[in-house]
């Protein structure tokens, strides 16, 4: 079956459209600039790659633009978009209605809804994704994929925070946690590398990339994730703060007269490695002005390192001990220097580098040495599989029981 793999940002859709259970990737794509005149949709499939500038105005017109290419005859991956037979979503927030995947009806997308409170950058968007594919193709099945649902099996005493315990009852203040789909996959491969069962390990997973999260795996479960009730808390992150002294925002309001709408954008668009340097949220630019001297470059980067640090001798603790290590997404994925000094400073725990490995490996492998003590690998994530096989499932299943 195929099935279709929608990311919705704000201004921006992601997509992959896979061949299940295969598993082949025929298509991806992004969509830029959502809501402007100058609307980007760049495609790559096998091997041929486009890119079109037009206006686009809403999702909708962003997903049309998606299914013309899908179905044109330069890519021609589809010969109609009715061959697309479910679409999976990947949905950033489930507050504590989703501890897994589910086919989306009307009391689904009114649970999404009811969570746009707390996470107002993404939860809008994804709805709208899926609105707009109900519009476009009304009669496939769509599956929401939450990012918060890994997590949902974090006990009451690492989730809650220490605040009047009526706030959770009222309102559900708690830490939800988000790239539980990341570290789910992660965390999946881990057996593969290290040649034991995840029932046996305790896993710290550190998806670094522009948002930032770590999460702590006991037994294939999530115990503890550095981002909370929304994703700016945790490490420090591009654009985000990460964990700060909550008395900050009184203060630096009175003083700079910013209202709390702008606080709170400060904190998260312009914090974190870009607020610090001074320069930009993109790591592979720091790491440039660093290497040529930049002061507040490198202030940015031995905090950002620090902060990533601090967290993986919290949850070694949280689990008394670690087997391993992984590093996923782009910054993880990509960037030896961060990995290196980090795991430099990890002797303590039993972290023994392998910097060959670290510098010159490729794609999913271990970087620590076979004496190493704790396993520390590298595992380039993908969302986007996940989202396919959980829509897999559930689509292959709902269509059983309907022909039964
Ligand atoms: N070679 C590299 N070295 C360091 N950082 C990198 C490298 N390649 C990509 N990155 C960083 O990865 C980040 C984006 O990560 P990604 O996981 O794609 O983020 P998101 O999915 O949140 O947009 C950017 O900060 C980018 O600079
Ligand atoms: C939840 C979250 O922070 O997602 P992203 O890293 O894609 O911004
Ligand atoms: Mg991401």
């Amino acid at each position: 079956m195929k099935v279709l793999v929608l990311n919705c940002g704000s201004s921006s859709l992601k997509y992959q459209l896979f061949a299940m259970p295969e598993e082949a990737v025929l298509i991806k794509g992004t969509v830029e600039k959502i809501g402007s005149e100058e609307g980007t949709h760049s495609y790559k499939s096998d091997g041929k790659e486009g890119s079109v500038t037009a206006p686009i105005l809403d999702h909708r017109e962003a997903l049309r633009q998606v299914l013309a290419t899908l179905t044109a005859g330069e890519v021609g991956v589809l010969s109609s978009a009715e061959e697309i037979a479910a679409v999976g979503h990947r949905v950033v927030h489930g507050g504590e209605a989703f501890s897994s995947s589910i086919l989306v009806t009307d009391d689904v997308k009114r649970a999404i809804a009811d969570t746009i409170e707390l996470a107002p950058l993404h939860n809008p968007a994804n709805l709208l994704g899926i609105e707009a594919m109900e519009d476009v193709l009304p009669s496939v099945p769509q599956v929401a994929v939450f990012d918060t649902a890994f997590h949902q099996t974090m006990p009451q005493e690492h989730y809650l925070y220490p605040v009047p315990y009526v706030l959770y009852q009222r309102h559900k203040v708690r830490r939800y946690g988000f790239h539980g789909t990341s570290h789910r996959y992660c965390a999946s491969r881990v057996p593969g590398l290290v040649g034991r069962d995840l029932s046996a390990l305790k896993v710290i997973s550190c998806h670094i990339g522009n948002g930032a999260s770590l999460a702590a795996i006991e037994r294939g479960r999530s115990i503890d994730t550095s981002m909370g009730m929304t994703p700016l808390e945790g490490v420090m992150m591009g654009t985000r703060s990460g964990d700060i002294d909550p008395s900050l925002h009184e203060f630096v309001m009175a003083k700079e007269g910013l209202s709390f709408d702008e606080l709170t954008s400060m904190l998260n668009k312009h914090s974190g490695l870009f607020g610090v340097s001074g320069l930009s949220g993109d790591m592979r630019k720091v790491v440039e002005a660093r290497a040529k001297g930049s002061m507040r470059a490198s202030l940015a980067f031995a905090m950002y390192e620090y902060r990533i640090r601090k967290y993986i001798g919290a949850y070694a603790a949280a689990m008394n001990g670690v087997d391993v290590i992984l590093f996923t997404a782009g910054v993880g994925e990509n960037s030896p220097l961060l990995r290196g000094l980090i795991c430099d400073n990890l002797t303590y725990l039993g972290v023994e580098l392998d910097p060959a490995a670290n510098d010159h490996g490729q794609g999913e492998r271990l970087i620590s040495t076979p004496a190493s003590k704790v396993k520390v690998c590298v595992i380039p994530t993908n969302e986007e599989l996940m989202i396919a096989r959980d829509t897999n499932v559930l689509v292959t299943g709902m269509l059983a029981k309907e022909e039964s």
